[in-house]
């Protein structure tokens, strides 16, 4: 199958998340992909003997059709909702800081090389290849506070073909020297371009602008005022920042802003918290600030890896679920030391152990339904592709599969030809394997891949339709 092709029938294993508690595993399935990357239809149950008849009722025979090996599934693409990539050079270093030594010894001098536009056009183009051959479909990305590179990264993102936010950091204060905006109108006007750049790209065009006020320490009271005004003005822009990871950060923010209530009420006090608005970390929120959170209809991007890293703490991501939050995860490349999601599952799943193991009793959570307890198989496949899309405002195109919607999608190999030994596929299942597949087997696959696959078993990536990447269809194509 050649990349550029737009139309094409998939038939094997589907996973389709539904919601925190349930998704389908569909053995056999029909998936249609129209010519404009939207499912066209989808047929589940269908045995091999039966494919050609259902084909011939859909009108559909002479469509190319990908029959997917055992061991094979299709999932949709996973959404990061929060991830630097200016910071991607850094991965690994600087792991003994906390949040704000890192920024200022690791994090601040390496953004500020993106001043360099040609440094930043080598890094990007390399950057974002990466972080979709770990299977990312949708991306919110930090750029740095330069508006030539912030646009270069678009460019880039929309080149490739990903689903993307990019955004501009607004930070006029508390900043380095060379690495801080003069004045609260040279950070808006800079807005307002990369705005309008993003618009004017090409099409076909996935890529949006997002507002992106760093995070309240970096941000003076007049500019977080005026990106409040734009957000007013244009209620389809989305908005992206940080919150409450680290008790010195709250501690800071709450000093700057005196008249402020809470770090949440930083944010809503200048228009900045409502429907469109990505929150990374949120792990010390009070209940005020969870229940203003929620009024707002904001989302809640859950970093655990980068939580973990820079010792911030651990969220309470099944209490935020409960309160009913939207909810996705984010790998927050570098405070996260991997731009995979798949690490962010794994992450996901530890810190939800940790606090089911410091619950006191069993009695006192046996109210909650996800609270203080290991979250299971059904609620990080949601975290990971429907809840990110809830978080970015895009469920209804991305996330699950349905006809109508985009397909965004992996192809995952569990066999040990895809190199990675690691994960005790489909080959090692042969012996033991049932036939016809069933269900139960897919959901150990699913499983399997999530806590030991890596990018050598996501084989092919396609965002509306195209595919744009993945181990099988190698490097470098962009380039
Ligand atoms: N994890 C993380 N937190 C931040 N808060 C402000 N900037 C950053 C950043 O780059 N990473
Ligand atoms: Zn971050």
């Amino acid at each position: 199958m050649s990349p550029s092709e737009t139309s094409t029938i998939f038939y094997g294993p589907v996973v389709n998340p539904k919601s925190h508690s349930s998704f389908q595993a569909l053995p056999r399935c029909l998936l249609a992909v129209g010519a404009s990357g939207q499912i066209d239809w989808m047929e589940e149950g269908v045995h091999e003997s039966a494919v050609l008849n259902v084909l011939a009722q859909h009108g559909s025979l002479d469509i190319p059709l990908v029959s997917l090996r055992h061991g094979e599934f299709i999932l949709p693409g996973f959404v990061d909702t929060h991830t630097h990539a200016p910071q991607v050079p850094n991965i690994g270093s600087g792991q003994q800081y906390e949040l704000l030594d890192w920024l200022k010894n690791i994090t601040f001098p390496m953004e500020a090389r993106f001043a360099d536009v040609d440094f930043a056009r080598r890094a990007y183009t390399l950057i974002v290849e990466r972080i979709i051959n770990f299977g990312t479909t949708t991306c919110c990305y930090y750029g740095t506070l330069h508006l030539e590179a912030t646009k270069i990264l678009a460019e880039i993102v929309n080149g490739y073909g990903q689903r993307a936010f990019v955004g501009k950091c607004n930070m006029d204060r508390n900043s380095p020297d060379d690495y801080v905006e003069p004045t609260v109108s040279d950070s808006i006007n800079a807005t307002h371009a990369l705005i309008s750049h993003i618009r004017a790209l090409p099409q076909p065009r996935l890529v949006e602008p997002v507002l992106t006020p760093r995070f309240a320490i970096s941000c003076s009271d007049p500019l977080l005022s005026a990106l409040g005004d734009i957000a007013r003005a244009d209620p389809s822009l989305s908005i992206q920042t940080h919150i409450s990871e680290n008790r010195n950060e709250v501690r800071n923010t709450l000093e700057l802003f005196p008249a402020a209530t809470s770090y949440a009420d930083v944010y809503d006090k200048h228009g900045l918290l409502g429907p469109r608005t990505i929150l990374a970390h949120a792990i010390h929120l009070e209940e005020d600030e969870i229940a203003l959170v929620k009024e707002r209809s904001a989302g809640v991007s859950h970093c655990p890896t980068s939580n973990f890293n820079l010792r911030s703490g651990v969220c309470p991501v099944g209490k935020l679920i409960d309160r009913g939050i939207k909810v996705g995860l984010g790998t927050d490349v570098s405070g996260g030391f991997s731009p995979s999601i798949l690490s962010a599952i794994q992450h996901a799943s530890i810190a939800s152990k940790i606090l089911s193991m410091q619950a006191p009793t069993v009695s006192s959570t046996a109210s909650s339904t996800y609270a203080d307890r290991q979250l299971p198989l059904a609620t990080l496949l949601h975290l990971a592709t429907l809840g990110g899309a809830q978080v970015c405002g895009l469920e209804d195109r991305i996330g699950s599969f349905a006809p109508g919607k985009a397909f965004d999608a992996l192809v995952v190999g569990v066999h040990d030809d895809a190199g990675n030994l690691g994960l005790w596929g489909a080959d090692i299942d042969k012996e033991l394997r049932v036939e016809p597949l069933e269900n139960k087997e897919m959901e150990v696959w699913l499983e399997r891949f999530f806590f030991t696959g890596d990018d050598r078993n996501i084989k092919r990536v396609y965002v509306q339709g195209r595919w744009i990447g993945g181990a099988e269809r190698g490097l470098s194509w962009y380039r």
